[in-house]
């Protein structure tokens, strides 16, 4: 079942219906003697038999619309609110009732999978760019540890060694709660969660309290779902409070770091790059400085409090991936770990081991064009990764790039601004289009660039798979692809149809026709 972490295996027991409302003090419908419950959800998609349903008002529908639906799967109960107890009073299921299912999920969930007790260390990622490199990147060092672990990001969840495939970067909270019981029962000692703007605003991470939340950095992104910059600001602010995290580490690399900083109500460290990113931020804790940078690898130092410091490599290239493996390394030192310690451990195996899908990661292999798949979809992540490409780049950098159709429109004109700005070609072309007009989009694209930048050297192709077929012919040794938008992604939505597509699939077999890869 996609994105659904599966039932636990009984190690977690059932728990009692009517335990469960004297306990949150919650009206109920129906009797609810004898009734055990072994789980949660609010999708009848991700039903498990002996689930408690949550019918949750939603943007298009009311969850308590399929409640028959949840019946025959399987579910004992239903909890939600009075439009949902009216609308679902013939389906027979006892119904527990609360003002809002949605802000009740998280309590209720962690209380049915007992969460909270033997938890695992937590860590919690937020931030426009980044949250997935710096979650990949906090699994791996753990990793080299020696300790088991779990990740839930954007490209996938693990359980261990175990992949389950991601459809939201932040799971739904009974889905996230089902998940720490599917990890405790694997033993997982430390947990890497991302955790968007869109999961604060919308309860998906009630009923955690995370040992250290990091902030990578803020950028314009979402603005289809908040008002503006400052709105999407203040959905990352939760984070950083008592109720939701207990100590925090944020860059100060994007000036809205110092405004977290601010704006936290738990002890925070700070981190930068040096020389800044950002002019006019206050120093920070800890400092890091890009000694090296390489196709395969940038090294740098990380520099702290009481002299600590360590020289490591990240095996992703640019700053803000060297950044982001700083942030992880502190955000495990402030969750217990000994710097020493994990220096020695990195050293051991040559630097940071873990592999990151889709994150400006290499695709082409010793001969030809160098091609990267990257999943950066706003300016700000343009910008560095195209300043980490021209770094090694020693012929032409050519760009491809579409826009996400249905999502942020006011970021287009800026991506292709920036997109122009740091390559010598653009090649223009399509991303999930969903049910926006392709050529639209690309034309929006187009005119932008070619208004700030009339001479430069632009293309239209569309699909995807002759763009970047288009983007290898104009390419030879030495010269540098970048492709970015799609990143670890297997679909492209065209009008709501997943339909299947992998970007590093195509770009290898761009190569291989062009005769530059076997
Ligand atoms: C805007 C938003 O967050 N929507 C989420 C919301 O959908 P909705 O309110 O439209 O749900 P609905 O279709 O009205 O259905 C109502 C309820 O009935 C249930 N239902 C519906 C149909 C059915 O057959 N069975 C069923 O049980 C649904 O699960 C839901 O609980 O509840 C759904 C169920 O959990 C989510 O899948 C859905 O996320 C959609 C897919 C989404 O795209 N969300 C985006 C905005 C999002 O959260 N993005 C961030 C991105 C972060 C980043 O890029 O950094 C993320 O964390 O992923």
């Amino acid at each position: 079942m996609p994105g659904s972490p599966g039932p636990t295996t009984g190690t977690s027991s059932a728990r009692s219906l009517g335990q469960l409302a004297s306990e949150f003090g919650l009206e109920h419908i129906g009797s609810l003697d004898g009734i055990e419950i072994t789980g949660v959800t609010l999708s009848t998609g991700d039903l498990h038999p002996g689930d408690l349903y949550v019918g949750v008002p939603g943007a298009h529908r009311h969850g308590a619309e399929f409640a028959d639906q949840a019946r025959e799967g399987g579910a004992v109960a239903l909890l939600t609110d009075a439009a949902g107890a009216e609308i679902a009073k013939e389906s027979g299921l006892p119904v527990i009732l609360v003002d809002s299912p949605r802000a009740a999920l998280g309590d209720v969930s962690a209380w049915v999978y007992r969460t909270n007790e033997h938890a695992p260390l937590l860590f919690a990622v937020t931030g426009t760019n980044g949250k997935t490199s710096t979650s990949y990147l906090l699994e791996g060092i753990l990793k080299q540890m020696g300790l088991v672990t779990g990740l839930s990001s954007t490209a996938e969840r693990h359980i261990g060694d175990l992949t389950v495939v991601s459809r939201l970067t932040t799971p739904e909270a009974s889905e996230m709660h089902a998940l720490l019981a599917r990890m405790r029962e694997s033993e997982v000692r430390a947990v890497a969660v991302e955790v968007s703007a869109q999961a604060l605003s919308r309860n998906r991470v009630d009923g955690l309290v995370f040992d250290v939340a990091g902030f990578t950095n803020l950028s314009h992104d979402h603005l289809d779902d908040y008002a503006d910059m400052e709105e999407y600001f203040q959905a990352k602010l939760p984070l950083f409070q008592p109720d939701r995290a207990v100590r925090g580490v944020v860059s100060l690399d994007s000036p809205y770091g110092q405004r977290v900083v601010e704006a936290s109500r738990i002890p925070v460290t700070t981190i930068k790059v040096v020389p800044p990113i950002t002019e006019g931020t206050d120093d920070a804790d800890w400092s890091v400085e890009i000694l090296d940078e390489q196709a395969a690898y940038t090294e740098f130092r990380l520099s702290g409090p009481e002299g600590r410091s360590l020289v490591t490599r990240v095996p992703m290239i640019g700053w803000h991936m060297a950044a982001d493996a700083a942030l992880a390394i502190v955000m495990m030192v402030e969750g217990g770990f000994e710097l020493e310690a994990i220096g020695q451990a990195l050293d051991e195996d040559g630097g940071i081991v873990a592999y990151l899908p889709g994150r400006t990661e290499r695709v082409s292999g010793d001969r030809g064009p160098s091609v990267f798949v990257d999943f950066g979809h706003s300016p700000d992540a343009f910008l560095n990764t195209l300043k980490a490409v021209r770094r090694f780049t020693p012929g032409k950098v050519i760009m491809l790039f579409g826009a996400d159709g249905d999502r942020d429109t006011t970021k287009r004109p800026e991506m292709a601004r920036v997109a122009a700005a740091g390559s010598d070609i653009l090649v223009v072309t399509d991303h999930h289009p969903r049910f926006e007009d392709p050529e639209t989009i690309r034309k929006t694209l187009v005119d932008a660039a070619r208004e700030a930048y009339p001479e430069h050297e632009i293309h239209e192709v569309s699909p995807p798979e002759a763009a970047i077929r288009a983007a290898v012919a104009l390419a030879g040794e030495g010269d540098s692809i970048l492709w970015a938008g799609p990143g670890h992604q297997d679909y492209r939505d065209i009008r709501g149809v997943r339909t299947p597509y992998s970007a590093r699939e195509e770009a290898r077999a761009a190569l291989r026709e062009a005769g530059w890869a076997e």
